[in-house]
């Protein structure tokens, strides 16, 4: 597993804000937005690409289109769809699949309410949004659904992500195939909730507000 860590000044400053306990829904939504697609910047580095033919007003010259198959994203509700437009944004052309998934709470595992995936990912690209890698269950549970269709190379765009994660992910992964994790930071710790601390929260009740 590889992990990039983008490391630039207006990344840890949007970060900053969003970590505030003071920033409202509306400005949050904003900010992950705006992240996501600095974020999607580094993380598409390798996005396959292919030469094509182009004729400018001057003259014939060779360019650069994204490859076939097209590339899939795959956010996990509920708070990954927050960062679906600012994804999509940067890859107009990518296929969208959904997985809805929520962590118990008291076992830690992550349920899968809603599984929406094409049923061949062999050759595909797959980048998989999610804001918060805090356990890695829920990440484990997306990334094995993805590799067991056939996706070899998968990329996950967080915003922050636990060192107690990142162990469990990659231990999980192995080499059953090639996964990157790109974020904005790696915080400190779990707490005794899971929660990353310093971290932001409950990224999903921060977009969306706290549903019982
Ligand atoms: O790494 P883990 O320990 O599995 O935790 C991370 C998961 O927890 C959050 O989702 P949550 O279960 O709160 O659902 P939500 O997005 O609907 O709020 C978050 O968005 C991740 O999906
Ligand atoms: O810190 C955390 C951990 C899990 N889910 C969140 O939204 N935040
Ligand atoms: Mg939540």
């Amino acid at each position: 597993m590889r992990l990039h860590v983008a490391d630039h000044p207006l990344i840890a400053h949007k970060l900053t804000v969003l970590r505030d306990e003071r920033t409202e829904s509306p400005t949050f939504r904003l900010l992950v937005d705006e992240l996501v697609t600095l974020l999607a910047y580094e993380a598409t580095r390798d996005v396959r690409v292919e030469q094509v033919e182009v004729t400018t007003p001057v003259a014939e010259t060779v360019g650069t289109h994204l490859a076939s198959p097209r590339p899939l994203v795959v956010p996990i509700l509920r708070a990954g769809l927050g960062m679906l437009e600012g994804m999509t944004r940067l890859l107009p052309t990518a296929e969208v699949g959904f997985l809805g998934m929520q962590r118990d709470e008291q076992t830690l595992e992550a349920i899968t309410y809603a599984n929406r995936l094409p049923d061949d990912l062999s050759g595909r690209q797959c980048y998989v949004l999610d804001p918060m890698l805090a356990t890695g269950h829920t990440l484990i549970a997306a990334i094995n659904f993805l590799l067991e269709k056939g996706a070899r190379d998968v990329t996950a765009i967080c915003l922050l992500a636990a060192p107690e994660g990142l162990r469990t992910l990659d231990e999980a992964i192995g080499d059953r195939g090639d996964v990157t994790i790109v974020t904005a930071a790696v915080d400190e710790r779990l707490n005794e909730h899971s929660y990353i601390v310093p971290g932001l929260g409950d990224a999903g009740d921060r977009l969306y507000g706290v549903v019982d």
